[in-house]
């Protein structure tokens, strides 16, 4: 017998127990937790997710039932229902050789509802695990525990906390078949914990289990009675990312000016980061003109606290000029602009990156024109080794110089990713060639800089890089 209530009599259940419309209130207010899931070929990342939805009881009587005939004409795992099979989308389209994309699936808990971003594990995916962990606040890494930390689980960890996660579930996979040892999982922590100690602040936790068998997933398992940790699931249901938005400054980039009639006129988008309350004192930027908030109107009508993540609409005192990509902070903790940022970034053309080529970039809603100037350097994704080139091709992880054609306002992508996150667009084909992750910026006087060629200041970068001892000076800041 199958221990999970298939998700048509649980939302049965629920909803005679609590009535349709509390069952609905219920659903809309559930956290959301999006998460990327990472691994190599054969970890068991289908396996675990199969299980993870079956287990929280998410799987249709209709899909339960093709599931199980599925598994024995396939006859992978005996008797047992291959849960790989669920999740096997994905792999057809691998096998035939299509693009892949991240394959996003939804589920949700008692507690929260989630988002998976499931990426394929292979080097040549990186702009694809990119793209995914770009959306993600908590990234699960698969390890087979018969192998430990490996290369591609390094590669892994290095884009998801490049890509601003904070947040890591190791899931230390098919425990079963090494008897649920606990040595070997110290082993694997002691070896991850080592590999991401330069990698900032992240929280990092460590369940053993076993996807084929559900031991640790949903269920408790007895097979490893020394962890006293949460099951994978009960992790993903309490892990708080949410409330480090919250308490970072005001955010809010305006996404649109909503004048449905003469008498209203308020700026729509989604909080950043941060707490608005009405009567809070905003700055638009770049204007730089201020106003307080008159009301804070959501589809369910007006609330008096916008925290972040939330989507409305906000009114001010003031008729003040606001327009779509424009942000709303407070004065006392106003982002910095700049036109020429230092920033990381993927590279996610077929095209090679062209140093001095202008291309469209993108932040919170705002688009102008940007050039990268000078590479500092490409990082070799598996050995996090760096050296020097002039182009980059695809999937290639670097840090560089970019000038902007104006001034833009910014945030460093660690501290907030809606205004630190930058995407540079081709202009000719409209294609996303690279994801940027903005470290630093400054002002840089235009008069001044556009005096020297793109050659001229990649090449004061290149002289400044390898001949320190020479003391050249940055031509970019000369009269900032
Ligand atoms: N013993 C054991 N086998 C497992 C476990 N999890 C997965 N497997 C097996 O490992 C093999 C690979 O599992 P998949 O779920 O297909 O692995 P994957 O990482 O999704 O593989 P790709 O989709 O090819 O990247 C299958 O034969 C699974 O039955 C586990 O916890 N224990």
């Amino acid at each position: 017998m199958d221990k999970a209530v298939n998700k048509t009599n649980l939302m049965a259940a629920e909803i005679t127990l609590h009535g349709v419309k509390e069952y609905l209130a219920l659903q809309q207010h559930k956290g959301l937790l999006r998460f990327l899931t990472c691994g190599s070929v054969d970890d068991g990342k289908s396996t675990l997710i199969g299980r993870l939805l079956h287990d929280s009881a998410q799987i249709y009587e209709d899909q339960l039932a093709s599931l199980k005939s599925d598994s024995a004409k396939m006859g992978t795992t005996g008797e047992a229902i291959d849960f790989a099979l669920l999740v096997d989308g994905l792999q057809a389209e691998r096998e035939q050789g299509i693009t892949i994309d991240v394959a996003y699936r939804y589920f949700s808990s008692d507690k929260r509802k989630f988002i998976i971003a499931d990426t394929p594990g292979h080097e040549q995916y990186t702009r694809n695990m990119a793209t995914g962990a770009s959306t993600c606040d908590l990234a699960v890494i698969l390890v087979d525990a018969r192998y430990g930390v490996q290369t591609q689980t390094k590669r892994h960890a290095f884009i998801a906390s490049l890509l601003g996660i904070r947040h890591f579930v190791v899931a230390v996979n098919k425990m079963d078949l090494l008897g649920f040892d606990e040595q070997v999982f110290n082993r694997i922590r002691a070896d991850f914990t080592d590999f991401v100690k330069d990698f900032g602040n992240l929280d990092i936790h460590f369940v053993p289990l076993s996807a084929l068998n559900g031991d640790n997933v949903v269920e408790r398992s007895t097979q490893s009675p020394w962890y006293q940790g949460g099951t994978l699931l009960e992790l993903l249901e309490t892990i708080d990312t949410q409330r480090e938005l919250s308490s970072l400054p005001v955010r809010f980039p305006v996404q649109y000016v909503s004048r449905p009639h003469l008498d209203f006129r308020g700026f729509a988008g989604t909080l950043a980061s941060g707490i608005i309350n009405v009567g809070d004192e905003l700055v638009a930027l770049p204007s730089g003109k201020r106003s307080k908030v008159e009301r804070i109107v959501t589809f369910d009508g007006d609330i008096q606290e916008a925290v972040a993540g939330q989507a409305v609409t906000i009114t001010l005192e003031d008729e003040i000029d606001i327009s779509r990509g424009d942000l709303l902070a407070r004065p006392d903790s106003a982002p910095a602009v700049a036109n020429v940022i230092s920033a990381d970034i993927v590279w996610m053309d077929e095209k090679p990156l062209q140093l001095g080529q202008l291309y469209d970039i993108k932040v919170a809603g705002k688009k102008t024109q940007a050039s990268v100037t000078a590479i500092d350097y490409v990082v070799d994704v598996n050995t996090l080794a760096r050296s020097a080139t002039d182009t980059l091709g695809l999937n290639a992880i670097a840090r560089v110089t970019l000038e902007l054609t104006e001034d833009i306002v910014f945030d460093a992508y660690s501290l907030v990713r809606d205004t630190g996150g930058m995407i540079l667009i081709d202009r000719l084909s409209n294609a996303t060639v690279a994801a940027v992750m903005v470290v630093s910026g400054q002002h840089v006087n235009k008069q001044t800089a556009s005096q020297f060629s793109a050659f001229e200041v990649e090449f004061n970068a290149l002289v400044r890089k390898h001949f320190p001892h020479w003391q050249a000076i940055d031509i970019t800041k000369l009269g900032a």
